[in-house]
């Protein structure tokens, strides 16, 4: 006999009392032992549309729903409540295996909904999918026979919407893939791939898991069960389980589950890997790094298989085990007394030329640095791609000179840009024939520039399954430039993939978040834009809400009042986030926090397991998830935050760089809700925000 275990089989199950969980899970291992033994009392209900589902009592008042799947001895655990309410959800549902995705499909059909082919009158009126796809695609993308009169006759996205709760969630997803842009052959190639193996197939591994050990069911009793551990969708399992002649992009919008993609490929690379060398997970910051490192553990990764660290980390420990650097050295914006524009206004100094410093800087980073230049040749030769003007080979050799000073002066101090030691290492590496990692995984790659790329690089020869390289370019709040063809990376066709599935937030959130950047366009790492058809989350919840006070006590007061009713009702201190543009707005908070005596937590907020509400700025949060998100001090002047003092400096191009990565911020900031966003502020309303969610409070 095989169990498998539906993953909305969970949702019901951690509403349960302790002792109805116990006894569930009591009931599943007799059960298992024996499935027909008489106290199981297996029973069919003749209301029920699907004939082959069963009831089974739990206890005196619950009842499990199960599919029965008798030729095949199998068993699907679909559903658990009280006695009325369980035959309530099995009533109207169709458990039924759908031979072309080759997956189980969870229907819900009734008579007002599905609609026979006879009596529509559809083809006279403008539908969504007749006529621009033929039927037989739309079953490819997983649309059950018995609901395709119902999506033939959808008008508009009202009407997709309405009839989600009916379709089965891959159809639904696709089918609003479609009416987002999504190219159907895309779609159904991803649909294919997931199609093989029968019951273990990845399209039905989504939902359906074989119950094999306890693992699952003692997380579940110990109130910390981590899904992700065991359902991956198609899209994440199709990517992480394979073998690939070179390196994979994964991108994806927030919360679709691209780190928990990369963990699940630390794992399959830890189980199938043939060399001795550790893999090596890395990404921007400390923080996210101990964070993988607890990931990794979850997941059960011999910790002997993989290194983490954070990239700066690695390079500058790289730099002293090859004595690449003087003891005296000094890094920009870490210790020095000067920055480099200080430097840059000394040679200025004893040189007459046109160039400006601004100029200078820039040319130095963006192209010296990116681009790991030495000499003269090489930079008369190099792509200046990006950097707007053209100069000619006079000014270039004018450049060089100047570079060369900068240098020299820069050198005397022993001062040193970040990049140069990356730059320094990955040379070392080079020029040594030295190979530290065979396998290399990347999370938040928008926060890395073209130096860490040319490490990453440096760091594993090209090879079988090299790089696994994961993240989101509408995250890119730090308006980094990256590009993988500059740093020798090719990722292009099959070997660049994207999530589109919001794991985290509701649909209402994530609409929220999305209309922040959805016009924007955002390069791809690749010199392309980044596709951002189909984003979209699977369940529903509470709508975001933008509150408008008359001061900033009446905000501090509010927020609070709203806060300590969350705690009221059971919400963990750890699940409530306040988070602001400004550094200055988030200390106001903390002191009114302090002031009311409710603990507070604004440092290490990923790892810390301090008692307390966090704190944080809208750049500190990223990565990070809770409950509640309040976003506070939110106006004209602070969405997008454009204040003189920093647009006066910008250039028109660089300005409307700045609000895109405004833009970025803000929908960083929204997408880490799980159940609801909360913004406040007081004076004008932010026009990036829909009116219809604001409300104007008295005073
Ligand atoms: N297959 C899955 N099943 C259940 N939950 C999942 C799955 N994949 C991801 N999640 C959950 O969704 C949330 C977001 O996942 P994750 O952090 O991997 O997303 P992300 O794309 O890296 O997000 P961000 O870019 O915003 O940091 C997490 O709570 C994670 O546990």
């Amino acid at each position: 006999m095989k169990l498998f275990i539906y993953d909305k089989f969970w949702d019901a199950f951690i509403k349960l009392s302790k002792e109805t969980q116990q006894a569930t899970r009591n009931f599943i291992e007799k059960f298992q032992q024996n499935s027909k033994s008489a106290a199981i009392h297996l029973e069919s209900i003749s209301t029920f549309k699907d004939k082959t589902l069963r009831t089974a009592r739990v206890s005196q008042k619950y009842r499990a729903i199960l599919k029965e799947v008798v030729p095949d001895d199998l068993y699907l655990f679909l559903w658990i409540d009280n006695h009325d309410e369980a035959m309530d959800w099995a009533k109207n549902k169709l458990i039924s295996w759908n031979e072309r995705t080759q997956a189980y499909q969870v229907i819900t059909v009734d008579e007002t909904q599905v609609i026979s082919t006879t009596n529509q009158n559809a083809e006279h009126l403008p539908q969504l999918f007749m006529g621009k796809y033929p039927q037989s695609d739309l079953l490819e993308i997983g649309v059950p026979e018995i609901l395709m009169p119902s999506v033939l006759k959808a008008q508009d996205i009202n009407d997709l919407e309405q009839l989600e709760s009916y379709l089965p969630v891959d159809a639904f997803e696709n089918l609003f893939c479609l009416l987002d842009g999504g190219n159907i052959d895309v779609l159904k190639t991803e649909i294919k791939e997931g199609a093989v193996d029968e019951i273990a197939s990845k399209n039905n591994a989504r939902s359906f898991i074989e119950l094999t050990d306890n693992e699952i069911l003692n997380e579940a009793l110990q109130g910390s069960l981590h899904k992700w551990k065991y359902y991956l969708h198609p899209s994440q399992s199709s990517i992480v389980n394979a073998d690939y002649k070179g390196p994979i992009k994964l991108s994806g919008g927030a919360g679709t589950g691209k780190t928990v993609a990369a963990l699940h490929r630390l794992k399959y690379l830890a189980k199938n890997k043939s060399d001795q060398k550790p893999i090596l997970f890395t990404t921007f910051t400390k923080e996210l790094s101990d964070n993988l490192r607890e990931l990794a553990t979850a997941l059960e990764i011999p910790a002997s298989s993989y290194e983490v660290h954070n990239i700066d980390h690695l390079a500058f420990a790289m730099a002293k085990e090859y004595n690449l650097l003087d003891t005296a050295t000094k890094i920009f914006g870490l210790n020095t007394q000067k920055d480099a524009k200080e430097i840059w206004m000394e040679v200025l100094d004893d040189n007459l030329t046109e160039l400006d410093e601004g100029f200078l800087i820039d040319e130095f980073e963006e192209v010296v640095l990116v681009q790991n230049l030495h000499s003269k040749e090489d930079y008369l030769k190099a792509s200046r791609v990006g950097r707007g003007k053209a100069i000619s080979k006079k000014q270039r050799i004018e450049v060089w000179d100047l570079i060369e000073q900068f240098k020299e002066k820069k050198g005397e101090s022993k001062y040193y840009y970040k990049e140069e030691v990356f730059n320094l290492v990955s040379t070392y590496l080079k020029d040594h024939g030295i190979t530290k990692y065979a396998h290399v995984i990347v999370d938040e790659l928008q926060d890395f520039t073209n130096v860490e790329l040319n490490y990453i690089r440096a760091l594993a020869p090209e090879g079988m399954n090299d790089l696994f390289l994961v993240g989101d370019p509408l995250q890119n709040i730090y308006r980094r430039k990256i590009n993988f063809s500059k740093a020798g990376i090719n990722i292009r066709g099959n070997r660049s993939k994207r999530l589109r599935i919001n794991y985290r937030t509701t649909e209402e959130i994530n609409k929220l978040a999305f209309s922040l950047v959805s016009k924007v366009d955002f390069d791809d790492f690749d010199g392309n834009s980044e596709d951002k058809t189909g984003y979209l989350s699977l369940f529903h919840g509470m709508m975001p809400t933008y509150k408008l006070y008359w001061n900033k006590q009446q905000e501090l007061e509010n927020v609070t009042a709203e806060i300590k009713q969350l705690l009221q009702q059971g919400v963990h201190y750890e699940e409530i986030l306040i988070a602001a543009r400004r550094k200055d707005c988030v200390n106001d908070f903390r002191n009114h926090l302090h002031q009311q005596n409710i603990p507070h937590v604004d440092k290490k907020l990923l790892t810390t397991k301090s008692e307390g509400i966090r704190l944080g700025t809208f750049h500190g949060i990223k990565g990070l998830e809770f409950k509640h998100v309040f976003l506070v001090d939110v106006n004209d002047r602070t969405l997008p935050y454009t204040p003189t003092f920093i647009m006066e400096k910008l250039s028109a191009e660089e300005q409307a760089q700045y609000i895109k990565s405004e833009k970025a911020l803000f929908y960083v900031a929204i997408s880490r809700a799980i159940q609801k966003v909360n913004i406040s502020g007081i004076g004008a309303p932010s026009t990036l925000i829909p009116t219809s969610i604001t409300e104007t409070k008295n005073k």
